[in-house]
């Protein structure tokens, strides 16, 4: 695709946000041209989503300047100044995904689809053409829902299809528009993100275009045309993505190059520590594991196999059979809570910050001491200064942006709320630790510091066990990996066997091999 001397189909410029002091976007701009798929891209705080927010009228923009340098986005030729309401949005067929989803949890599918587009008769909703309009799209994007299920019901990776689907609808029509997705994929197997993929291109091939935030640059590889570089708020460059290397990519993000993305060295494996046995779930059968001090250990498979619920089993978070046992210490799983498992020297970290793993309106401190609170009584009092002096020193050491203690964690960029959330565990001094997804929505610098807080952990004696699907990852990362097929343990990867295409073959291999432990 020649793109650089097309009429931008959507101009937005002059875009300067603060939050109180603080510049977070500084006159950055974005030129959409008609048919691509143009990526956004920046470190985890440089400012993608406070952009995409004020395109979509979510937040205003600074005020104080010249008309010349006002604020705007113009799109198809019609130009608008910032902040717009949704309407307004609507019109200039602009359609957006936020990060968040914007899902209302208490509605049914049909009303999330419906919202702002009722079908009407005589002033009225007309609920019958409503029902077959949403049984209709769901069937046209291959989405088996009812369209009365409620979307607090839903899975992950359902809310994420039913928020894009809403999206996609809101610029469907006669005219071109834009389609703004932020992180769509983050929470979506791979088998969901080709599908939201082939939507993308087919919107491509109508002349709309589609602006895409994800920090998965193989993703930005594979769908995008150009990408626009964001760092600490500015514009650095747009770049042509077919003719930039991963590499070219990393360096335009992070401003300068990564070396070692993973830890160079392995902990030494000494005594296990975990022992699960015969754990089963509602997706998982008799999966037996040791796990050691020192050992970075993943269990994997294809999304939807099973291997996401063992750590949740394992540390009591969901119902099941089988026993746990942490340093000699063993429980029925069907008496095992959250409670107990950390008493036993157990952390654990779901994949979904925003509703599993953080308070999103308690302050970084506060999230930080959470699960260690109790060593700050004193004779019924509590040491806030010592609190806070702790929570401060332990968002140094994992490099908090911004080391704002008293911002409330929503504040806070994916990248560093997953820096935040782990610092809370370590502080547990957990003899195990599990991660569901460790690096979701989290960019490539963030992703190297996490990496050395893990390897560090295991270092100092924890054992880390990592449910991922990021094969890569986990070959790099790992002293072992556990493939799960069908919920049950179809093989392990070790040594020189253990290389992502290892992996992926035994994700993908039709049948169930016996592990080798
Ligand atoms: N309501 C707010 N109050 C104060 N600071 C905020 C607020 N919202 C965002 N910020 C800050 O603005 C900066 C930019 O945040 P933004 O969410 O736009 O980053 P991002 O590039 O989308 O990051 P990520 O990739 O992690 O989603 C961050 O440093 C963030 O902490």
């Amino acid at each position: 695709m020649n793109s650089t001397n097309q009429e931008p189909l959507l101009r937005a410029e002059h875009l300067t946000k603060s939050y109180g002091a603080r510049p977070v976007l500084k006159e950055a701009y974005l030129n959409i041209v008609s048919g691509e798929i143009h990526a956004l891209l920046g470190e985890n705080g440089s400012g993608k989503s406070t952009l995409i927010k004020l395109l979509a009228g979510q937040i205003a923009p600074d005020g104080g300047y010249a008309a010349d340098n006002a604020p705007r986005v113009t799109v198809s030729g019609r130009s608008e100044g910032l902040p717009i309401d949704p309407k307004t949005a609507e019109r200039l067929k602009l359609g957006f995904v936020h990060q968040d989803l914007g899902l209302v949890l208490s509605s049914t599918v049909m009303e999330t689809l419906g919202l702002g587009r009722y079908r009407t008769q005589w002033g009225r909703i007309n609920w019958r053409a409503q029902r077959s309009y949403t049984e209709e799209t769901l069937r046209r994007y291959g989405l088996g829902l009812s369209p009365d299920a409620v979307v607090g019901r839903l899975s992950a990776v359902e809310r994420a299809m039913l928020s894009i689907i809403r999206g996609i609808e809101s610029i469907s029509g006669e005219e071109r528009g834009v389609l703004v997705l932020d992180e769509p994929t983050a929470y979506l197997p791979a088998d969901a993100v080709h599908q939201v993929f082939e939507v993308l291109r087919r919107i491509k091939a109508t002349g709309s275009s589609v602006v895409f935030v994800t920090h998965r640059l193989d993703e930005v590889k594979d769908v995008c045309d150009r990408a626009t570089i964001l760092r600490s708020g500015e514009v650095v460059t747009t770049m042509d993505v077919a003719s930039a290397t991963t590499d070219d990519l990393i360096t335009a993000i992070l401003g300068t190059e990564l070396t070692n993305l993973y830890p160079s060295e392995h902990t030494s494996v000494t005594e296990p520590v975990l022992r699960a046995t015969n754990l089963s779930g509602a997706e998982t059968r008799d999966v037996s594991f040791v796990a050691s001090r020192g050992e970075i250990l993943g269990l994997t498979g294809l999304v939807g196999d099973g291997f996401e619920e063992i750590i949740g089993l394992c540390f009591g978070a969901s119902r099941g059979e089988g026993k746990v046992e942490v340093k000699g210490t063993e429980v029925e799983q069907k008496w095992l809570r959250p409670r107990r498992a950390m008493s036993m020297g157990m952390a654990y970290i779901p994949a979904d910050r925003a509703t599993s793993s953080g308070l999103m309106a308690a302050s970084a401190a506060e999230n930080l001491t959470m699960a260690t609170l109790r060593r700050y009584w004193r004779s019924g009092r509590m040491a806030y200064s010592e609190e806070h002096k702790d929570a401060i020193e332990a968002m140094r050491r994992v490099g908090l942006r911004p080391l704002a203690p008293d911002l409330p964690l929503s504040s806070f960029s994916g990248g560093n709320q997953q820096k935040l959330i782990l610092a809370k565990w370590l502080l547990t001094r957990p003899h195990v630790l599990f991660l569901h997804e460790p690096t979701n929505g989290v960019d490539v610098g963030a992703k190297k510091t996490l990496f050395d807080l893990i390897n560090r952990a295991a270092q100092d004696g924890c054992s880390v066990v990592i449910a991922s699907s990021e094969y890569e990852d986990l070959a790099h990362l790992c002293h072992r990996v556990i493939v799960i097929k069908n919920g049950a343990v179809s093989g392990e990867l070790t040594g020189d066997q253990l290389t992502t295409d290892a992996i992926t073959h035994r994700c993908l291999a039709s049948t169930a091999t016996p592990a080798t432990s």
